[in-house]
């Protein structure tokens, strides 16, 4: 079930400046486990100002939503949705919704908003709703996901990664990981989370906060925009923050406690034609999609001067991105993964065995 609520629509809407954009409208997903204050955080960066046109979609568990309510400032554009959680039952929701409010907002049933937030239930897993920005296409089309922000209590963060494969999944999935209560967390336990989380998703940006106090320019600062610039891609992928795995050998990455979440780097020289590289993604993604919680990377490709940018979230690619040239002076294959109980070794090898194949395979 969705429900709007709040959906005032005071002041004009920019008459018809909003409709049928060009531009894909920024979505920033807020994600982090129950209480883990993601609401004080959406709470003040919409104080800025240059958040004022955002508008804002909070998912609620229950009969009683409550956290729209807590969000005082800014919000015209409201929407809950409620009894259930966007990444399962009420995912069509999402949808509906997203398109509802490029509809109202055309209309100048609503005012002008030039980007959206999101915040989940704290049960939410997070990669259903990627799923949703690169494969429906209703909103792929309209919708381009900016940043996956994940909130982790410095005072009960360690212990809800060990207990709940939900958590770990919306730290792996994040490209900024904010640790928040660090103002009442016992002495080093902040800097022990942050550490943890460093290993968990090395790709991440950590940020340590007190009562949610996070600027816009931090949040998005931290999470390169275009991949399409040298140094946004190193930024984005962030590949020496991962430990290699051995081509060939064990490929053992590090293991986080709790869950068996490990993250690996992959480098090669080899290039793969473009047909094993298609075969390569599409085995490993129909079959290892559940574990394999992200990947990154660039790939080299016979016969193209420049990297196929990879980015895949379980199973679902987003559009590879093709660059004219390499953004790093070594052209060579540099992939990080962070998966779940799926190890390097059979990653490096079956990415071997796919170099080995198709060596005269065409383009497409
Ligand atoms: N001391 C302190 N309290 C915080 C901080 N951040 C959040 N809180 C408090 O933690 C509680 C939960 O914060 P929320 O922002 O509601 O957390 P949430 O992730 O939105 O919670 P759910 O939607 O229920 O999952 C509230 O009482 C906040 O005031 C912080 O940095 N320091």
């Amino acid at each position: 079930m969705s429900r709007t609520v709040r959906l005032r629509g005071v002041g004009p809407a920019q008459a018809g400046g909003a409709e049928e954009g060009v531009e894909r409208v920024p979505a920033t997903l807020l994600t982090g486990f129950l209480g883990s204050g993601k609401t004080t955080l959406l709470n003040h960066l919409l104080s800025h100002p240059e958040m004022a046109d955002t508008a804002v979609v909070i998912n609620e568990f229950g009969d009683v939503a409550i956290d729209h309510l807590l969000v005082e400032s800014a919000i015209e554009n409201a929407v809950v949705l409620q009894s259930g959680c966007i990444c399962c039952t009420v995912r069509g929701d999402l949808v509906d919704t997203l398109t509802d409010l490029l509809a109202k907002r055309a209309s100048g049933a609503l005012p002008f908003f030039s980007r959206i937030a999101i915040e989940t239930t704290g049960l939410a897993d997070p990669a259903s709703i990627v799923q949703l920005f690169v494969a429906e296409p209703l909103v792929a089309k309209r919708f381009r996901l900016r940043a996956v922000v994940t909130t982790v209590d410095a005072v009960n963060g360690a212990g809800q990664l060990d207990a709940f494969a939900e958590a770990g999944r919306q730290v792996a999935l994040a490209d900024l990981l904010v640790v928040t209560k660090s103002d009442i967390a016992e002495p080093g336990t902040a800097a022990a989370l942050v550490d943890r989380l460093s290993r968990l998703n090395p790709g991440a940006s950590v940020l340590a906060i007190e009562q949610g106090r996070l600027s816009p320019d931090a949040l998005f600062g931290a999470v390169p925009d275009t991949l399409e610039t040298g140094g946004a891609v190193g930024a984005w992928l962030k590949a020496d923050a991962f430990e290699p795995a051995d081509v060939g050998g064990a490929g053992s990455g590090r293991s986080a406690h709790g869950n068996d979440i490990r993250a690996f780097a992959l480098e090669t020289s080899r290039s793969i034609s473009a047909q094993g590289l298609k075969r390569w993604l599409g085995s490993i993604l129909s079959l290892r999609g559940a574990a394999l919680l992200r990947m990154k990377g660039l790939v080299k490709v016979e016969g193209l001067d420049g990297p196929i940018v990879l980015h895949a979230v379980q199973h679902v690619l987003h559009p590879p991105l093709r660059l004219a040239r390499w953004p790093t002076a070594d052209a060579t294959t540099k992939l990080v993964f962070i998966t779940n109980g799926l190890p390097a070794a059979g990653l490096l090898a079956s990415f071997e065995a796919f170099c080995q194949e198709d060596r005269a395979g065409g383009d497409d």
